[in-house]
């Protein structure tokens, strides 16, 4: 957790106090508490709110403001002692308001509960967002970014690049080796194309049972081709034996995908049945191979 607070002795009181059950930052002013937020994501941030220069409400402020530190949680601990001062740094969006001189032990149960509620938030983003089978994001997730993504894009004129992955003769897969061996290749084929994508905002999800969709923004139609070849071979490379797949004796995957371009007015719904059609024409012609649209 991160200890922001312009009195060294205050800093030093709280760092004593924590230290034996947390790690902890210090922060002396509200421009290093946000340089170190943003570098260390803190579970938590005990914020004074009286601070020359930057003070703790506008420190909170900018937290909000950013989606990296909007969901930081945030104790602010105060001299002002006035309901309408708490209840003012509770509106901006503080977790909770600690009034300084504090007790010891409040203090303590207070930051345990609130770190109770960081990890109930994450544990319930991740269900939200995580397929549990694969570990992949999930379709909500996948909707999500593909939408954030394609509007950037858009904005930006950088290309956006879309490619489906079907495994081919999964439903034979299952019927000769049984379901959960068919889970398990699905498992296997997930991480290897999570680990075929390299930038940190490219996208791998399962988009529905035996699908997965690679999402790779600011990749051109060439770059994404690659990418989508290298997955197909790295899934070849494992060597799964398939012997009731009629594209050959070992488990392959088809990819079909297509490029919004930079001048293209094209809607998300059409880059995405191009994705579709070109994984279609993939399956069409002999399966194990990459689709992509000119
Ligand atoms: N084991 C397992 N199988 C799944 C899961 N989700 C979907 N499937 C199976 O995936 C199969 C998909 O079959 P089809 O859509 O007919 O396609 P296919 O057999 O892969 O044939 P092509 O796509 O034409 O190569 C079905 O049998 C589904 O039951 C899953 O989570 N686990």
């Amino acid at each position: 957790m991160l200890i922001a607070d312009d009195d060294a002795i205050n800093r030093q009181v709280l760092a004593e106090l924590l230290k034996p059950e947390y790690t902890v930052l210090l922060a002396k002013n509200g421009e290093q508490a946000l340089e170190r937020v943003a570098r260390h994501m803190p579970d938590l941030v005990l914020l004074d709110v009286m601070m020359p220069d930057m003070d703790g409400y506008e420190v909170l402020r900018r937290l909000r403001g950013d989606p990296d530190t909007a969901q930081t949680a945030v104790i602010f601990i105060s001299g002002m002692d006035r309901p309408e001062d708490e209840a003012n740094g509770l509106k901006l969006g503080a977790s909770d308001y600690i009034v300084k001189p504090f007790n010891a032990t409040v203090v303590m149960a207070r930051v345990a509960l609130h770190l109770q509620l960081v990890r109930q938030r994450r544990m319930l983003e991740r269900l939200a967002n995580v397929d549990s089978l694969t570990e992949l994001a999930n379709r909500r997730r996948f909707d999500a970014l593909f939408e954030l993504e394609w509007q950037r894009a858009r904005r930006s004129g950088r290309p956006l690049s879309l490619a489906l992955l079907d495994i081919d003769c999964f439903k034979q897969y299952n019927d000769h080796y049984g379901h959960p061996a068919g889970d398990r290749v699905l498992r296997a084929v997930a991480r290897a194309a999570g680990a075929g994508l390299r930038r940190p905002a490219d996208l791998a999800a399962r988009y529905g049972g035996e699908e997965l969709a690679l999402l790779l923004p600011d990749t051109d139609a060439a770059q994404a081709y690659q990418v989508a070849e290298n997955v197909r071979a790295a899934v070849a490379a494992l060597q799964i034996a398939h012997q009731a797949s009629s594209a050959g004796p070992l488990l392959s995957v088809s990819i079909g995908g297509a490029t919004l371009d930079a001048h293209g007015a094209e809607s998300k719904a059409a880059l995405f049945e191009a994705a579709d059609a070109c994984l279609y024409r993939a399956k069409q012609t002999g399966r194990d191979r990459v689709a992509w649209r000119d």
